[in-house]
């Protein structure tokens, strides 16, 4: 959560020339309401089955670049259902790059409101081990989302040149 998926996501794909989805905001679009009114009104199960309705769609077109919302992942089929359609990148951050971005990160992200830093740090390393499904991973601690955009992109045509079919 707020690793920068969304941001360095959409800068990604416009270095890709392909569409951008983020699936938090395609959630949001379903139920007309931003995430904390989705998770007060309608909970948060009711939120992560839109969530893994959407995931299964956009996952599933071609030539998109997409992001997930942060605890995507927290649902097996989900991990699957990426992991067997797309290529899946993870960004790793630190906990300590992370505590900094915290004040921009709670009005919108419902499940860090009302926490102590003691109960999100809990809540960020209780989560790690999850985001070991991906096919890379990314440290993001000391790239802009800019440089990150550029790196990323240059790293999968990179691997797209020498994994591409032979004529
Ligand atoms: N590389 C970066 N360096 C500094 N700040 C960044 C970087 N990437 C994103 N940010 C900032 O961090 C905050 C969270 O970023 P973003 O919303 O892209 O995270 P996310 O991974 O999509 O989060 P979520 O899992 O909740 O959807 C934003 O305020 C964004 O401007
Ligand atoms: O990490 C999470 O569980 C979440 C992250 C956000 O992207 C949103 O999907 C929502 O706030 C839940
Ligand atoms: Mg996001």
């Amino acid at each position: 959560m707020g690793a920068g998926k969304t941001t360095v996501g959409k800068l990604l794909a416009r270095r890709l020339y392909r569409d951008f989805i983020d699936i938090d905001e395609e959630i949001e679009k379903a139920f007309g309401l931003p995430i904390p009114e989705i998770f007060s009104v309608h909970g948060e199960k009711a939120f992560r089955d839109k969530e893994r309705e959407l995931i299964e769609y956009h996952g599933s077109q071609p030539l998109l670049v997409i992001s997930v919302g942060g605890g995507a992942f927290l649902r097996e089929e989900n991990r699957n259902h990426c992991l067997a359609n797309c290529t899946v990148l993870y960004f790793d951050i630190s906990w300590d790059s992370w505590k900094e971005r915290i004040h921009v990160l709670t009005e919108t992200r419902p499940l860090l409101k009302d926490k102590t830093l003691q109960e999100m740090e809990q809540l960020f390393r209780e989560r790690q081990s999850i985001y070991a499904a991906n096919h890379s991973e990314f440290q993001v601690d000391d790239f802009e989302a800019l440089e990150a955009a550029e790196y990323l992109a240059d790293s999968l045509k990179l691997s797209w040149d020498i994994h591409a079919p032979q004529a």
